[in-house]
């Protein structure tokens, strides 16, 4: 093989092996110069793309960053304005309270704290709560006022009152009637209430008992001894009389209407003077007999179940026993459409106020709710104006006020002294007296030296049984015994004939017990005396309490009593009596009444803790 063949074989030329893969076509100069042209420019617009779009980001970064730096630096500014405000307003408040006086910061924090103790739900039952039930307009009523009377200016019906030193508060208050005959009250019992002296209306009667006829809610506040019982206990009867006309009652119906009491004794009371008043209606053959029946503790059901036994129209309860007959269903409030709660401050504050929810809760319908009181703080005042519908404030004198037809001596008697003083104050007047104090075995303890002295004494307190207290009360009211001791259970509401003089061993710590107390004698228009004694047990606030009393009720304010001093004057407060309790003598901060509530409050939330284990 000659050499140049075999070259051929070895390395075969690349511009003629076809299947070479690098092998690479021939593209003409222009045509390659063109074409590095189009990609070059084409290159050039993408990095131009690329570029204004990164131009664009960075652009909108700082911006971006600018925002925010201008946010914070707002944020900042706006900070140290607030800040700048709140230390503003602290320095304009730190001025404004160094320009204060002490008094008017107690006073800050009177109404702090009154503001506090505010929150209470209406006295409204949880049917109507849960049916969003809310009445606004007053039961209708048939009554009304003679022609002459409705014809009277709104000028007059004021002149009137302003004589006898009514206030009213509410909306279209009834006119007042300054006489029992023009009250439309059936013959028969305004003969009875004359045959016992009850000859012309007392001031809370002659605008009581108009607004009561009218189907009024009513908070009525008037004095010791003014009459209250008389203004809800007939309207009660005469709505009795109205229902019983229109359809007689059978077994199992009624009552119309109950009258709740906070004790037994006083329960009792009503009772007997509404079945007093009951009676003279039926003596006349023209009127049915309505049927009372007396709902308490400590007297057997089968002893009433006479009353039972019939249609019952009006029921005088304690709560307890009440709640207790409703349960069992031995009545229903189904139809019952007044209910009235005399001592009633009592009664929807201290202790009772679930009690009065319970039973207020069996109501089927819109009822007329009647509140009265010789004391009625202003705190338990606004409460009860919420919880009625469109009520008519019937005030007759200062809510707490005491009586003035009692002469109100203070001595200072010291503690040792003061069984043997007792014997000689005895003597400043013929029985009955009556004696008050704070304590049961104190009561025992006066009741035993008074029959060792030969005194005819007998006593009630609330560890006596039913039969103890009611045999007390009997001698006492019969006149067979002359002295009665007693706890603060006597004090409300007891009506005893003719009490010449009330004497209080041991001045209560509330001064609404005092007023209750000395208002056992000097009732019904006649006079009387009650005499306290106190010493260095006394509370400084209990005294100053007693001391503005005393100087509202224009009597004489011994030197030792004058002495105290109001630390609410000294700080320059304002003397405004307290909200809770009425005292005069001190504010709501350092009120006796409302530590007694808290104390039973934390004690009550102890046992329910307690039981629960
Ligand atoms: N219009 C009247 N005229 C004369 N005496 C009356 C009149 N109304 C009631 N009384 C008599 O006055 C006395 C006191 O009445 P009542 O017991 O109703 O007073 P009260 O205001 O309820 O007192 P308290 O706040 O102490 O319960 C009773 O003996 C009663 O018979």
């Amino acid at each position: 093989m000659s050499a140049k063949r075999r070259r051929a074989q070895r390395s075969p030329s690349p511009q003629y092996n076809l299947d070479d893969d690098s092998y690479e076509p021939y593209v003409p100069i222009s045509q390659r110069r063109q074409e590095k042209l189009a990609k070059l420019s084409s290159l050039g617009v993408t990095a131009g793309r690329h570029k204004a779009k990164h131009i664009q980001e960075e652009q909108e970064e700082r911006e971006d960053a600018l925002k925010e730096e201008e946010r914070r630096r707002e944020k900042a500014r706006k900070e140290r304005t607030l800040l700048f405000e709140a230390q503003e307003v602290q320095k304009r408040k730190a001025a404004e309270d160094a320009k204060k006086t002490e008094g008017e910061k107690a006073e800050e924090v009177d109404q702090e704290i009154l503001e506090a103790i505010k929150s209470r739900r209406k006295l409204i039952s949880d049917l109507e709560l849960a049916k969003g039930i809310q009445y606004t307009d007053p039961l209708r009523a048939s009554w009304r006022p003679p022609r002459y009377i409705r014809e009277r200016t709104l000028e007059e019906h004021e002149k009137l009152r302003d004589k006898y030193h009514i206030l009213v508060e509410g909306e279209d208050v009834p006119p007042p009637i300054e006489h029992f005959e023009d009250m439309k009250i059936p013959d028969p019992i305004l003969k009875h209430l004359k045959s016992n002296r009850i000859i012309t209306p007392t001031p809370i009667q002659l605008q009581g008992i108009p607004a009561a006829f009218s189907g009024r809610d009513i908070i009525g506040i008037a004095f010791t001894g003014s009459g209250k019982t008389l203004a809800f206990c007939l309207p009660l009867i005469m709505l009795a009389l109205e229902e019983e006309k229109k359809l007689p009652f059978v077994r199992g119906e009624g009552p119309v209407g109950v009258i709740l009491c906070p004790s037994r004794e006083l329960a009792n009371q009503t009772f007997e003077n509404v079945n007093t008043w009951c009676s003279a209606l039926a003596r006349d053959n023209k009127y049915p007999q309505l049927n009372s029946l007396l709902c308490m503790g400590g007297i057997a059901m089968n002893e009433q179940s006479h009353v039972l036994s019939k249609g019952i129209h009006i029921v005088v309860a304690t709560p307890g026993r009440l709640i207790d007959m409703l349960e069992k269903k031995r009545f229903t409030f189904n139809n019952c459409k007044y209910l009235c709660m005399d001592e009633a401050d009592r009664m929807i504050d201290l202790g009772f106020e679930d009690d009065v929810r319970n039973i207020i809760s069996f109501f089927k319908r819109q009822r007329q709710t009647l509140l009265f009181s010789a004391t009625m703080p202003r705190k338990i005042q606004d409460f009860a104006q919420e919880s009625l519908i469109k009520p008519v404030l019937v005030n007759v004198g200062r809510a707490g006020a005491a009586n003035l037809d009692v002469l109100q001596v203070v001595e200072y008697v010291k503690q040792e002294a003061k069984m043997v003083y007792l014997l000689e104050c005895l003597q400043k007047t013929p029985p009955p007296v009556i004696i008050f104090s704070e304590n049961k075995n104190e009561v025992d303890d006066i009741q035993e030296y008074l029959l060792l002295k030969g005194v005819e004494a007998v006593s009630i307190h609330g560890s006596k049984t039913q039969e103890e207290r009611q045999f007390a009360i009997k001698a006492f009211k019969s006149g067979t015994k002359d002295v009665m001791v007693a706890s603060g259970v006597a004090s409300k509401g007891l009506d005893f004939n003719e009490i010449q003089h009330v004497i209080i061993f041991t001045m209560p710590k509330e001064i609404e017990d005092y007023v209750h107390q000395i208002g056992r004698t000097g009732r019904s228009g006649k006079t009387g005396i009650a005499t306290t004694f106190v010493n260095m047990n006394t509370p400084d606030q209990t005294l100053l309490d007693l001391k503005y009393l005393l100087m509202e009720a224009g009597q004489k304010v011994p030197p030792f009593l004058a002495s105290v001093d109001d630390p609410r004057a000294v700080l320059g407060g304002s003397l405004k009596g307290c909200p809770v309790c009425g005292g005069l003598g001190h504010s709501i901060s350092n009120c006796p009444k409302l530590e007694e509530t808290q104390r039973r409050q934390l004690a009550a939330h102890r046992n329910v803790e307690g039981g629960s284990y």
